[in-house]
């Protein structure tokens, strides 16, 4: 599995200040962009890929997350498609964000901040069927069957479309199995944590490097 570490600086001055060191053993690193005003997202994305210069990165702009709108669906679908270019992947929110054109670069997204869904299977086929080759869900389990059927569901996706890349996590406490254990049940990416965690369960770098060296 990959390791995925997320970075979320609000403004240039703590991404000067990033101590990029920390991240080297990360995978991928991804850049969430929604931390920062728009203006700046020109400078910021030149100066995270000179503190970055020989890692892969996403570029993500998060509008799932919040309670209020942060960017119109026309200023989302500029932003995407500017920094596609610039970044080795590109997340796309792309059930929220239908009428989206996806660089070829995408990793499609959902998130469900309150449940594991019912309509699970659903969801990841409608993202399938959006022609993204990585596919990415995290949903906040309420029990222990929830993680469970996130796991069976994600293997049964796995198993019959071997050619994409299955992304996928339950979080908070209950979930964090999922983050550790990704590559037994096909999730190909887990994501951790330098310093302040992006989502809820996420474990740190170190614990998730540790983890496996033991499973490998
Ligand atoms: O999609 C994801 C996964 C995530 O929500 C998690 O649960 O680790 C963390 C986000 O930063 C990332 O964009």
């Amino acid at each position: 599995m990959k390791i995925v570490v997320p970075i979320m600086p609000k403004n240039l001055s703590e991404i000067a200040k990033l101590d990029t060191a920390q991240y080297a053993n990360a995978d991928l690193v991804e850049w969430r962009a929604d931390f920062m005003p728009i203006p700046d997202l020109k400078q910021a994305a030149q100066d995270i890929k000179a503190q970055f210069p020989n890692q892969e990165i996403i570029f993500t702009y998060r509008t799932e997350d919040k309670a209020e709108p942060i960017i119109s669906a026309e200023d989302y679908t500029r932003v995407i498609h500017q920094f596609s270019a610039e970044f080795t992947y590109v997340d796309v929110e792309i059930l929220k964000y239908p009428g989206l054109v996806l660089p070829e670069n995408t990793v499609v997204s959902y998130h469900d901040f309150t449940q594991i869904p019912q309509n699970l299977p659903e969801i990841l086929s409608k993202m399938i069927a959006s022609g993204a080759k990585i596919i990415k869900f995290a949903g906040m389990p309420q029990q222990q069957s929830d993680v469970l059927r996130l796991m069976t569901e994600t293997l049964r996706f796995a198993e019959k479309h071997s050619d994409l890349t299955l992304v996928t996590m339950a979080m908070g406490e209950l979930g964090k199995i999922t983050r550790v254990a990704s590559d037994s049940f096909g999730s190909s990416w887990t994501f951790a944590s330098v310093g302040t965690t992006s989502a809820p369960g996420q474990l740190s770098l170190s614990e998730m490097l540790t983890i496996r060296e033991i499973f490998q």
